[in-house]
């Protein structure tokens, strides 16, 4: 069972590292058909995204906060947010950090690649090797402090790649402890009821978290190609960031593919699957994509945000009673991982509790795992 974060991907197959931005023509190796992707290409026509939700007090009180909140989670498991105190120029500095690194020669960047048994460095997305297509993205993935693979890459001159980078990890840090109690704050959970999460003073713990940096280059024919492919995330919460060009897309059931158009510095914050866990299912993270364009290159940042190491998280005693049984077992973050890992959209249903009809009393001493 992996302990830390780090341990869980293994990548089955080791993949062939293309220079996207040399490929003039769509190789059959990265073109999709819809029988790679469990969901149709097909964009909604639905004009409606998710809600902005405005985090500054002065405009917006707390409760009307937490309800828009509340309204996010359950209809869309995901929003975007402004006035979110992330700085436009810390935003700047991380989209020139994630372009000064994805511009490097293939060569100088596969010094920092992500090593088959790692989870941080240079690559193609942990879950391209679940798929039999390749993806039109490029990743780099941080867990702490970026230094070592930053002086593979820059032996002189790393520093200023170090700098934004563990500020930026700073400030997510913050804001993501914030926007958890909000969220969970709007299920009518406060400190005291998760105490994981609190530490002595009644400070927010430190949570683990990686730093994802995706890069997409124009693509020769976008609509055959696939960004990076629909999955949730096996997060708490993610923070993303998108520079000024569209190509994430949620899917919303009834609706189906809804693009969520960028909006200078605002932030995006998606419901992963412990999050899911904790609120036992009412608020169910979101399914979600990348699609490319064939003129811009984009670039987005995630911040994935999940418990600290070793908390089992499990839905919160506060929302269960005689009806409303925990529907999923107690998980470890690296363990969810190692799960993800292996079942990929399979992996919340194999956390499942199989409940009863007759209800909690029952539930409760049955720890039976149904796969599939
Ligand atoms: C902490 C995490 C969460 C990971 C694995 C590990 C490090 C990188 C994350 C991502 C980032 C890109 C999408 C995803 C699906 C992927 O392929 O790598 C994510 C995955 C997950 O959310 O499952
Ligand atoms: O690039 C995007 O908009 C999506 C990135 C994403 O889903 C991820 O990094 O988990
Ligand atoms: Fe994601």
């Amino acid at each position: 069972m992996p302990t830390r974060i780090s341990d869980s991907f293994r990548p089955h197959h080791s993949q062939k590292h293309f220079d996207l931005n040399s490929i003039k023509e769509l190789p059959e190796s990265h073109a999709w058909t819809s029988s790679n992707d469990h969901y149709t290409q097909e964009n909604s026509c639905n004009f409606e995204s998710i809600p902005v939700i405005d985090l500054d007090n002065n405009n917006n009180n707390n409760n009307n906060i937490l309800d828009h909140i509340g309204h996010a989670c359950k209809k869309w498991g995901a929003f975007q947010i402004i006035n979110h105190s992330i700085s436009e120029r810390l935003l700047q500095d991380i989209d020139v950090a994630g372009k000064t690194l994805f511009s490097l020669p293939m060569q100088q960047k596969l010094k920092a690649a992500r090593s088959p048994d790692g989870v941080t460095g240079y690559g193609a997305a942990q879950i391209s090797s679940l798929f039999s297509k390749l993806m039109w993205s490029e990743g780099f993935t941080i867990v702490g402090s970026p230094i070592e693979h930053a002086r593979q890459l820059w032996p002189k001159d790393y520093k200023k790649f170090c700098e934004v980078i563990e500020e930026y990890e700073k400030e997510m840090e913050k804001l993501a402890g914030r926007l958890m109690w909000l969220i969970l704050g709007s299920l009518g959970i406060t400190k005291d009821e998760v105490k994981w999460a609190v530490g002595p003073k009644g400070e927010t713990k430190e949570g683990c978290a990686a730093l994802q940096l995706n890069s997409y280059p124009a693509c020769p024919d976008p609509g055959r190609a696939m960004g990076l492919a629909a999955h949730t995330d096996s997060t708490i919460l993610t923070i993303l960031h998108q520079n000024n060009t569209s190509g994430l897309q949620v899917y919303q059931e009834g609706n189906g593919w809804v693009t969520v158009p960028p909006i200078p510095g605002a932030l995006v914050v998606n419901v992963g699957d412990l999050l899911h866990i904790l609120s036992n299912g009412s608020y169910p993270s979101v399914l979600h994509r990348a699609v490319v364009n064939r003129t811009r290159h984009r670039l987005s940042v995630a911040y994935l945000y999940g418990p600290p190491t070793g908390v089992r998280v499990s839905p919160l005693s506060k929302l269960l009673d005689h009806r409303h049984p925990p529907l999923y077992r107690a998980v470890t973050w690296s363990e969810y991982l190692g799960t993800k890992a292996k079942y990929f959209d399979k992996a919340l249903s194999s956390v499942r509790l199989c409940v009863p009809l007759s209800g909690f009393a029952d539930a409760k001493d049955h720890n039976g795992v149904q796969v599939g």
